[in-house]
């Protein structure tokens, strides 16, 4: 038996809207493993929140097959009606599937451990245990004094803290984060990040992260699908999708990561001393600290083509330290696409990025 515990398989799910067909996703097949957390990034629009929603079938499919920890929930072939778990089958397993979103959606009107407890009325235990219950998952995410507390008394960080803990209240297999920190600040957000890493690891909880943000998927995910206009363009592991992005939109997400706001900001107060067809920003990405320093000699040397440092850093992927530089290059076009194709050549990741953003 595989490990995954996800496998969506030639999703489609179809809106009709003003007698036109919106695909919202589009021949969609994903298998996510038991432990990971997988991201699911893309623009506004891209079908991120539809694909998930497939997941505990809040939204049926059009066609495609459903199958959580090896079971089928749902199954439809464009000839063949569909075959749907039954209701209450249903029920209990969508208890094992934990969500939490960008706005939180707690009880306004209860107390942070009865957002809590309300999780667990299903639950067949009695009112001290779920008190207790409550309790121990407010202690988990760090807010074990603020159950009296109402959600309108929290930071948003705080709310969404709460989020989580009520999502953990039934013990499920999967947690999905729908935009869960883009309502957060940076600092928030990290925090976020880091208890869904650390309720992945020591809960054994399988994550399903969908965001717009790159920055997000790099700092807990494994492995990674960037999603547009209903389909998946790339997918990969966090390694190889960052070191070696593919199509013309993972390179951009990535370079529209706070990391190339940074190499923009310097490059206003340190302009580069060439006319603008004749050099470009570029996000280089390397495994193997030593790889680098040799080849922007060798750019040099055998293409003509200056390579400058705006700064980088080494950063960890899944255990494996992978170097970012910022750097300009250049030289003339022609110069300048043999140098990338060298970079290429040398499994150096190269991604274009904007100099400028239009404000
Ligand atoms: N119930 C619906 N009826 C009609 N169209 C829908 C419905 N739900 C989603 N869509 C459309 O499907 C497409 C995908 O939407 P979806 O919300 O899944 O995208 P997303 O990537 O999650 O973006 P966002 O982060 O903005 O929610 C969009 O064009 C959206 O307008």
């Amino acid at each position: 038996m595989s490990d995954s515990i996800i496998d969506l398989e030639k999703i489609n799910v179809h809106f009709e809207q003003e007698g036109q067909t919106i695909k919202a996703v589009n021949d969609v097949t994903i298998h996510v493993d038991q432990g990971d957390i997988y991201g699911v990034v893309g623009y506004s629009g891209a079908g991120k929140s539809t694909l998930v929603r497939v997941i505990n079938l809040l939204q049926k499919p059009t066609s495609g097959k459903v199958v959580v920890n090896h079971e089928t929930l749902f199954e439809k072939t464009d000839q063949s009606a569909a075959k749907i778990i039954d209701a209450k089958k249903l029920r209990i397993k969508r208890r094992k599937i934990g969500m939490i979103f960008q706005h939180f959606n707690l009880l306004e009107e209860r107390t942070v451990s009865q957002n809590i407890e309300f999780a667990l009325r299903h639950s067949g235990q009695k009112e001290k245990a779920i008190q207790q219950r409550a309790q121990r998952l407010l202690e988990l995410v760090g807010l074990g004094d603020r159950g009296k507390a109402f959600p309108a008394q929290l930071s948003g960080g705080q709310q969404q803290r709460v989020a989580i803990a009520r999502a953990l209240a039934n013990d499920p297999e999967i947690l999905i984060s729908d935009e869960a920190t883009s309502a957060l600040d940076p600092k928030n957000t990290i925090q976020i990040l880091d208890l869904l890493k650390r309720v992945n690891q020591e809960l054994g909880l399988t994550v399903v992260l969908i965001t717009h943000e790159m920055d997000a998927v790099k700092r807990i995910a494994n492995k990674v699908a960037v999603m547009s206009d209903g389909q998946i363009v790339e997918r990969g592991s966090i390694v190889d999708v960052f070191t070696n992005p593919q199509v013309p939109l993972t390179k951009e997400l990535i370079g529209t990561s706070g990391e190339s706001a940074k190499a923009r900001k310097i490059l206003a107060t340190h302009p580069v001393q060439a006319s603008d067809d004749q050099w470009e920003l570029l996000h280089l990405t390397y495994t193997g600290p030593s790889v680098i320093e040799p080849v922007t000699t060798e750019l040099y040397q055998k293409f003509n083509v200056e390579v400058s440092i705006i700064f980088g850093n080494v950063d960890e992927l899944q255990g494996i330290p992978v170097g970012t530089l910022f750097v300009t290059m250049t030289g003339t076009q022609q110069a300048r696409q043999q140098a990338i194709a060298y970079l290429h050549d040398k499994k150096i990741g190269v991604a274009a990025i904007e100099k400028e953003v239009a404000h």
